[in-house]
């Protein structure tokens, strides 16, 4: 996406971003207009806040005090003492009422921003969450959580502390200038004299600013975004010893935003100080022609005095355009960066007339399937294949054959580029995602618990589970007895991706959460590999009573578990060598074979016995 250069191509960003978020801000109208008419009372007020001293100037102590001279016929009659009071009480009043109603608007307008900003991050949130995979496997997670946070906070900040002041100066600015119009044309010529120059400075700067705060923003995400990814893999980093390698490009990074945000600091600061200078030169000519114009007769001292104060508190808007420029400037690429996620289209998504899947037999048909990641072709090529319901296959093959990609076709994590999946006869896309993969359940080698609790992580599987399905899972899953031995049993708050458990006790309260879905169809991507023999057994036994009467589809470099299955296909570089049972794939004495017998047979103590080892897939090839 192209971005906008200047403080002029700000504006338009400011205007996407809002069009962008009109529906959540349309919300918030009855408040945002009450919060307006606020502001606009305490421009009155603020606008009001020199014609007592005028009044006093002109009409109480030039002409020598007469109520008369004051021209109000209200007053007629009241003592010097009493009007003088009055005029003195409604400066504090003034005050009072613009403290009021400037208190009215930021309040009205912070709760509005807070409430706008929390429902376009829930609806961010919700949007990162159904991005596809081919989203997220490029995205850096690290960079999308500074979006939902950080990018997200700083749009609401910006808005109470920079966009409601610049609203209220704009507006005190025009205000100031239409009654100074009105007191004396020459001085009010002589004051907006040096706004071209003013607006040339700010527009220069602000470009500047702009640049170095979008470089920093974008350093920030990567800085998070590598954070994130060593915080995740702690134990990879810690094992290799990559600590001081990981922290010196962090370390580069972090001096580097820390230069930029000196660079724009120095920047605003002296954009401020020019912004001082200016207001001076209009002062102290506003100053030199208006005493000579009251000397003349032709404007009196309580205009000067309203011209000289409007002039400081109508330049003050000037000097917080040039201060909050960069905030805005930095909130409008957080704005865009929020945009930018917002604006992703999922590539997979519930197609135009998607309808609810009733319960699934089972019945998956793979007819004519190919695939391939981004622009790479040939992951999987020609795939056709036909499961029964109840049926149970197992998928072999080398690394990188293509097992896990097409049972993510089946998921519908990815769509084929070419080719169709069938469930019950039906086009998988003919489904609404969330009912198709509701009907599928999956246990991964490496399955991913959250850090709550026990009962919490099983019943994930299944929305609205009882205590009793809980359980009942629980010993399906032979994880019972070992979730009682923990300190607070189902109750036990697990730590970050349940990493307190050993794995194979991870696998089984995962198989619990797969069995509690209850689900026709299931897949396991290598559930046991990795296991010692104590756990294997637990586990396997466990996956055989969840995956009794249920269309099953087994990911396996362990060829003994794959033997049991009704079918086995052999794939590798995206194609299905052979396909058959166990006996008849023994009977052909090809790859399986070779592989099965090579299995078999005693390996060194090096080597996993449970399973095939990249070597032996080289042996047979
Ligand atoms: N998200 C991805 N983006 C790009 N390429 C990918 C992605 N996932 C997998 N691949 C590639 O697709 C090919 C098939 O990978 P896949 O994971 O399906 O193989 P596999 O047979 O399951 O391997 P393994 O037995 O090691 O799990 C590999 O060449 C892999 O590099």
């Amino acid at each position: 996406m192209p971005r906008p250069k200047s403080l002029k191509s700000t504006i338009p960003g400011i205007g996407r971003i809002l069009r962008h978020f009109m529906p959540q801000i349309a919300k918030e109208k009855h408040l945002l207009v009450l919060s307006l008419l606020a502001l606009v009372a305490e421009t009155a007020m603020r606008l009001l806040e020199p014609w007592p001293l005028k009044f006093i100037f002109d009409r109480v102590i030039l002409p020598g005090f007469n109520v008369h001279s004051l021209g109000i016929e209200a007053l007629e009659g009241w003592s010097p003492t009493a009007v003088l009071t009055l005029l003195a009480l409604s400066l504090v009043a003034i005050s009072a009422l613009r403290g009021a109603a400037a208190y009215g608007s930021t309040v009205g307008m912070a709760v509005a921003a807070t409430r706008i900003m929390a429902d376009i991050r829930g609806r961010l949130y919700s949007h990162i969450q159904r991005l596809s995979l081919s989203f997220h496997t490029k995205a850096k997670s690290g960079d999308l959580i500074t979006r939902v946070t950080y990018d997200i906070e700083r749009l609401r900040e910006v808005t109470v502390v920079a966009a409601l002041p610049l609203l209220t100066n704009t507006f005190t600015l025009v205000g100031m200038l239409v009654v100074m119009f009105v007191l004396n044309v020459e001085l009010a010529l002589i004051a907006v004299m040096v706004l071209p120059l003013f607006a040339l400075s700010t527009m220069k700067m602000s470009t500047k600013i702009q640049t170095v705060a979008r470089r920093q923003r974008k350093r920030e995400g990567a800085m998070a975004a590598s954070a994130a990814e060593a915080i995740a893999a702690i134990k990879v980093v810690q094992a290799l010893g990559l600590q001081d390698m990981l922290e010196n490009s962090f370390a580069s990074h972090n001096k580097k935003s820390l230069e930029e945000s000196a660079e724009a600091q120095k920047l605003r600061a002296g954009q401020e100080r020019l912004v001082e200078v200016l207001v001076a030169i209009a002062t102290s000519l506003v100053l030199w022609r208006g005493v000579q114009l009251t000397l003349q007769g032709s404007v009196t001292p309580g205009d000067l005095l309203v011209f000289i104060t409007y002039l400081k508190v109508a330049f003050k808007p000037m000097r917080q355009l040039a201060k909050y420029t960069g905030q805005i400037a930095k909130a409008t690429a957080s704005g865009e960066r929020v945009i930018d996620i917002l604006d992703t289209v999922p590539e997979v998504r519930n197609l135009r007339g998607a309808m609810d899947a009733l319960p699934f037999q089972g019945d998956i048909q793979f007819d004519r399937v190919s695939f391939g990641y981004g622009e790479e072709s040939g992951i999987l090529n020609n795939i056709s294949f036909a499961i029964k319901p109840g049926q149970r296959i197992a998928l072999v093959g080398p690394s990188g054959g293509g097992k896990s990609t097409l049972v993510s076709l089946l998921m519908r994590f990815y769509d084929p580029t070419a080719g169709s999946i069938r469930i019950d006869g039906n086009d998988i896309r003919a489904y609404t995602l969330d009912s198709l993969r509701n009907q599928i359940s999956i246990v991964l080698q490496e399955s991913v618990l959250f850090a709550t609790s026990v009962r919490d992580n099983i019943a994930y599987g299944l929305a609205g589970a009882t205590d009793e399905a809980i359980e009942v899972a629980a010993r399906l899953a032979n994880a019972h007895d070992f979730i009682m031995a923990l300190p607070q049993g189902y109750d036990t708050v697990l730590s970050e991706r349940g990493n307190t458990l050993s794995g194979g006790q991870r696998q089984r309260i995962a198989i619990a959460r797969a069995a509690i879905r209850n689900a026709p169809i299931i897949i396991l991507d290598e559930p046991t590999t990795g296991l010692d023999n104590e756990s294997d057994r637990l586990v396997s036994d466990a996956l055989e009573r969840l995956t009794q009467n249920k269309t099953t589809l087994l990911i396996s470099h362990d060829l003994r578990s794959a033997e049991t299955a009704d079918e086995i296909f052999y794939l590798e570089q995206g194609s299905i060598l052979e396909r058959g049972s166990h006996s008849a794939l023994m009977q052909r004495n090809d790859k399986y074979a070779r592989l099965y017998s090579l299995q078999s047979s005693p390996q060194p103590a090096s080597e996993s016995s449970s399973s095939v080892s990249p070597s032996a897939y080289a042996l047979i090839s």
